[in-house]
C-alpha cells in the first residue's frame, strides 16, 4: 500500500507509540485487502464501550493510549445508562469500570454519545459519498445503503485507529466494484411496521455477507429501512443492501440485475412472529424497543401506543441521550405510564438485561441476539403487541 511521506513518518514513530500503533494497524488491514492507500474519512463510531463485552483487557488498551481523534467521533451504546445505572439495576462495581472506559474514550477527544443511530445527531450528519470508519453493524449498514456513504464494518479497535489517524484503508465498501447487488430478494406482500425487521431477519440468513437488492411492494421510510438493514446485520452480515426506487445506489446505471433471485413470503414473516428465539418456555416478562435507539418519530410512535396505558412489567425504551433531550415532551408521556426511556446503553449490551427471562421486541437484531448475548429468549411483535405481551400494558 503507498503511503504519504507525512504516513510513513507516523509509521516509523515520529509522531508517538499510539499513532505509531493505530497506523500499523491501518496499514495491516490495508495490506491484508489489497488496499491502494489511505483516504480521509468524515467521522468515526467507535464500537467496543460496554464492559460488559471489553472486559479489563479492553480498559486495558484504551486507557494506555494518548493523543487525539482527528475527526468528530462518538460512541456505540454503553452498558449503563450513565445517569440512570441504577434504577435499571446495573451494579456499583459494574458502573465503576463502565465510567472508566468512558473517562478513557473522553480524553482521546471523543464525543461522550453513545448511540447506534449517529446519524439521528444534529452536529454529526453523514451524506452521500462520505468516507467513514463506523462500527456497529446497524450504523455501517445505514450508512451504506439509506445514505450512501462508504464504510466498512470497522471492529471497534479499527474505528478507533481510524479515528486518530484521520482515515482509513480503502478497499471493500469505500470502492464502486463492492457496492453492486449480489442477489435479488422479492418481497410478495406489503409490509408495515416490524415485518420490516422480521424481513430483515430472513433476507440476512439468506444473504450472508453478500449486498441484496429487495423489489418491494410497498415503500419503506427511513426507520424501517433501519430495521431490515439492522437485523440482516445480525442474522447474516450484510452492511449494504439497496432497495428498488428507494435508496439512493439502487437507481446506479452500471450494474446488472443479479442472476440469483429468491422470492420471500408473506407465511415466511409470520412464522418468525410465532416462532421464540431462545429458550422461551415462560411468558415475556419485558418489552424493550429501541434497538436500533429510536428516531423522535419512533418515540412519538410509542408515546401514542402508550397513552391512557400503565405498564405492569419492565419496558425500556432506548434511545440516544441527544434525541431524549430534544423531545423531552415524548419522554415524559411515555414515561407516565411507567416505562423507562433509557439512554447510551440498550437491551443487548447492558448486563442489565440478564435479569429478565423472555423480552417482547419489535426488533430483528435483537431477536438474533437477546438468546446468545443475554441468555434471554425473545418474541418478535409490533410496538403495540410489545406493550402488551410483554409489558403488561394495560389502561389506565
Ligand atoms: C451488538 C452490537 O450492536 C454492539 C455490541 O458491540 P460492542 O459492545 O459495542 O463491541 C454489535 C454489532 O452488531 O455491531
Ligand atoms: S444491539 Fe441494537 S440497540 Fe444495541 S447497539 Fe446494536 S443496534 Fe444498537
Amino acid at each position: 500500500m503507498y503511503l504519504t511521506p507525512e504516513e510513513e513518518r507516523i509509521l516509523a514513530g515520529e509522531r508517538g507509540p499510539t499513532l505509531q500503533k493505530a497506523m500499523e494497524i491501518l496499514v495491516a488491514l490495508g495490506d491484508i485487502y489489497e488496499a491502494d492507500r489511505l483516504i480521509p474519512i468524515k467521522s468515526a463510531q467507535i464500537a467496543g464501550v460496554s464492559y460488559k463485552t471489553m472486559g479489563d483487557a479492553g480498559l486495558e488498551w484504551i486507557s494506555d493510549l494518548e493523543g487525539k481523534v482527528q475527526v468528530p467521533s462518538i460512541l456505540n451504546p454503553a452498558g449503563m445508562d450513565l445517569e440512570r445505572w441504577q434504577e435499571m439495576g446495573v451494579s456499583a462495581q459494574f458502573a465503576e469500570k463502565q465510567q472508566e472506559i468512558i473517562q478513557a474514550y473522553r480524553s482521546l477527544g471523543i464525543e461522550v454519545q453513545c448511540t447506534c443511530t449517529p446519524y439521528y445527531l444534529q452536529s454529526f450528519s453523514a451524506s452521500y459519498g462520505d468516507h467513514l470508519a463506523w462500527s456497529e453493524s446497524s450504523a455501517v449498514s445505514y450508512a451504506n445503503s439509506v445514505i450512501g456513504a462508504r464504510t466498512n464494518r470497522e471492529g471497534g479497535p479499527s474505528a478507533l485507529c481510524a479515528a486518530l489517524v484521520g482515515k482509513t484503508a480503502n478497499y471493500g465498501y469505500h470502492l464502486d466494484e463492492n457496492r453492486t447487488p449480489e442477489l435479488m430478494i422479492s418481497v410478495d406482500c406489503e409490509l408495515d411496521a416490524s415485518d420490516y425487521a422480521v424481513l430483515g431477519y430472513i433476507a440476512g440468513k439468506a444473504a450472508g455477507k453478500r449486498v441484496p437488492l429487495f423489489r418491494m411492494q410497498s415503500t419503506p421510510h427511513r426507520d424501517q429501512l433501519k430495521a431490515l438493514g439492522a437485523a440482516m446485520a445480525a442474522s447474516g452480515a450484510v452492511a449494504l443492501y439497496h432497495v428498488e426506487g428507494v435508496t439512493p445506489e439502487s437507481c446506479r446505471k452500471d450494474f446488472e440485475l443479479p442472476a440469483e433471485q429468491l422470492t420471500i413470503e408473506r407465511k415466511q414473516i409470520d412464522e418468525v412472529y410465532e416462532t421464540v428465539s431462545g429458550d422461551g418456555i415462560t411468558e415475556c416478562d419485558s418489552a424493550a424497543v429501541g434497538c436500533p435507539h429510536c428516531s423522535p418519530e419512533e418515540l412519538e410512535d410509542v408515546a401514542a401506543k402508550l397513552e391512557g396505558k400503565v405498564v405492569d412489567n419492565n419496558v425500556w425504551i432506548f434511545t440516544s441521550r441527544e434525541v431524549a433531550a430534544s423531545n423531552p415532551r415524548l419522554v415524559e408521556r411515555i414515561e407516565k405510564s411507567g416505562a423507562k426511556v433509557l439512554c447510551d446503553t440498550c437491551m443487548v449490551v447492558s448486563p442489565a438485561t440478564d435479569k429478565f427471562s423472555h423480552m417482547a421486541v419489535n426488533s430483528g437484531k435483537a431477536y438474533a441476539y437477546l438468546p446468545g448475548m443475554c441468555k434471554v429468549a425473545a418474541t418478535i411483535a409490533n410496538i403495540e403487541k410489545c406493550m402488551e405481551k410483554g409489558g403488561g400494558a394495560h389502561s389506565d
